[in-house]
């Protein structure tokens, strides 16, 4: 599928610990705990009864709970069996210190840790993220119940221990389910967001947007990834699956004349216009949709931006077939790939070359240090020489393209237009001279 050529060497990371600067750590009891001397049987917290959850106990009872009762650390692979670990050598140092001074006050007032077992106790697990270059910490305490008793005490003991703290914020989740956040939010100390600079910009991170693990090699990363997207300053670039926008920006800053980003969870969204604003960013623009129902709505108006790259950095699982053949039908001259998941994406790049692209880099990233995974950017072009540039944008199978039902209802308006994104973007609708004017 690809020339042997096109594999690269793998760029690695010059100093490859401690680099995780986001720390998801579980809490649960430890076994044995309840049975024997000085051991009391967890106190049941219901899951969200008003007035009913009851983290904080009395001096008396918290005396009972001692910091050995609580286990946090990680997984064993694929298994629930909680493997205690207090130091750890891929974790920011810093992540892992709030990860234990959690556990240190969860001991001391009496908060009991999640048993998933019985579906008791009040917390279940902690997400710490840290800025690489700010040093800002965000925390999020994943709680089993909605009422968090003496949270301001809580907040305010956490920052005196570590103060690099900014924020915290607590995460309902009260479902038996291996999902770790759950939907409801609220804000206990601080902004509610982090402030981290990459690659020159500086982007707001929350509880919830999606912001690579290793900032080191993201810089990395977005560097190789934007050089092999070749802007010359004419090219739109499209951004699926943008989470805060970090990518695009920088290409946004990097030689684009426009960049619009495509993500389905609109906090990321939100976190990626204001990370546009704040850096003083107008060339970009960004979409809270499906990616894959965005890229069909695109293919199906009449506007084509040109020329077109099209920047792709799917979850685990890749791309959908029907967001490939979309991408096929609006022919960017180029799309880089970006993906943690080598499977997932040769998948998905087989079908990019069955429409007609080739590839020409495989670059592996170090991102994941000490592990088995590994980032990988795929960057193709069109074949020309089998395909016309028409034949490409309607797809292998070179029927002309199908309207979107909206776009038969709104008569001949692009999906850029339709969000009213064409003029802040400059994109006129196309006009192909190989396709009979309406
Ligand atoms: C690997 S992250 C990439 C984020 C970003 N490019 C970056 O470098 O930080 C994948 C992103 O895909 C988003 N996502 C997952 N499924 C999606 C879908 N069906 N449509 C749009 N975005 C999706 C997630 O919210 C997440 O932000």
């Amino acid at each position: 599928m690809a020339p042997v050529e096109a594999v690269q060497p793998i760029l690695g990371m010059d100093e490859p610990f401690h680099y995780r600067n986001k720390v998801i750590s579980p809490y649960a009891p430890a076994k044995g705990r309840g049975k024997g001397k000085g051991r009391q049987t967890p106190v049941k917290v219901a899951p969200d009864g008003a007035g009913r959850s009851k983290p904080v106990k009395s001096a008396k009872d918290a005396a009972k709970l001692g910091r050995a009762d609580i286990l946090t650390g990680m997984y064993e692979t694929g298994s629930h069996r909680l493997i205690p670990t207090d130091t750890c050598a891929i974790e920011n140092e810093v992540a892992k210190r709030v990860i234990l001074a959690i556990r240190d006050i969860m001991a001391r007032w009496g908060m009991e840790p999640y048993d998933e077992d019985a579906g008791t106790g009040f917390v279940r697990h902690a997400v710490v993220r840290v800025g690489h270059e700010s040093g800002e910490v965000l925390v999020t305490v994943v709680t089993n119940g909605d009422e968090f008793p003496a949270s301001k005490a809580f907040c305010r003991e956490l920052a005196r221990r570590v103060p690099a703290i900014t924020t915290i914020v607590q995460n309902v989740n009260t479902r038996a389910t291996n999902v770790i956040l759950g939907e409801k939010e609220r804000v206990l100390y601080g902004p509610g967001f982090i402030l981290d600079t990459l690659c020159g910009l500086s982007f707001r991170i929350s509880s919830q947007s999606f912001y690579q693990v290793n900032a080191t090699q993201t810089e990395v990363l977005y560097d190789e990834a934007i050089r092999l997207a070749g802007l010359t300053g004419a090219e739109t670039v499209i951004d699926a699956y943008c989470g805060a926008g970090t990518i695009g920006l920088v290409a946004a800053k990097r030689g684009a004349a426009r960049v619009i980003g495509v993500d389905s969870v609109a906090a990321a969204i939100r976190d990626a216009a204001n990370n546009a604003r704040h850096n003083g960013i107008e060339n970009a623009a960004f979409v809270a949709q499906d990616a894959t129902q965005f890229m069909k709505e695109l293919a199906a108006s009449d506007e084509r931006p040109e020329p077109l790259v099209l920047l792709m950095d799917p979850p685990r699982a890749g791309s959908t077939p029907a967001f490939l053949e979309a991408a096929a039908a609006l022919a960017p001259e180029r799309i880089v790939y970006i993906s943690c998941n080598p499977r997932t994406q040769a998948r998905d790049v087989r079908h990019l070359v069955k429409a007609g692209y080739e590839v020409r880099v495989v670059r592996p990233v170090d991102m994941f240090p000490h592990t088995d995974h590994v980032e990988s950017i795929v960057m193709l072009e069109k074949r020309c020489e089998n395909l016309s540039t028409t034949e490409l944008r309607r797809g292998p199978r070179g029927g002309s393209r199908q309207a979107s039902s909206e776009s038969v209802r709104n008569g001949p308006v692009g999906c850029f237009a339709e969000r009213g994104l064409s003029e802040g973007l400059g994109i006129t609708p196309r006009s192909d001279p190989e396709e009979p004017q309406q």
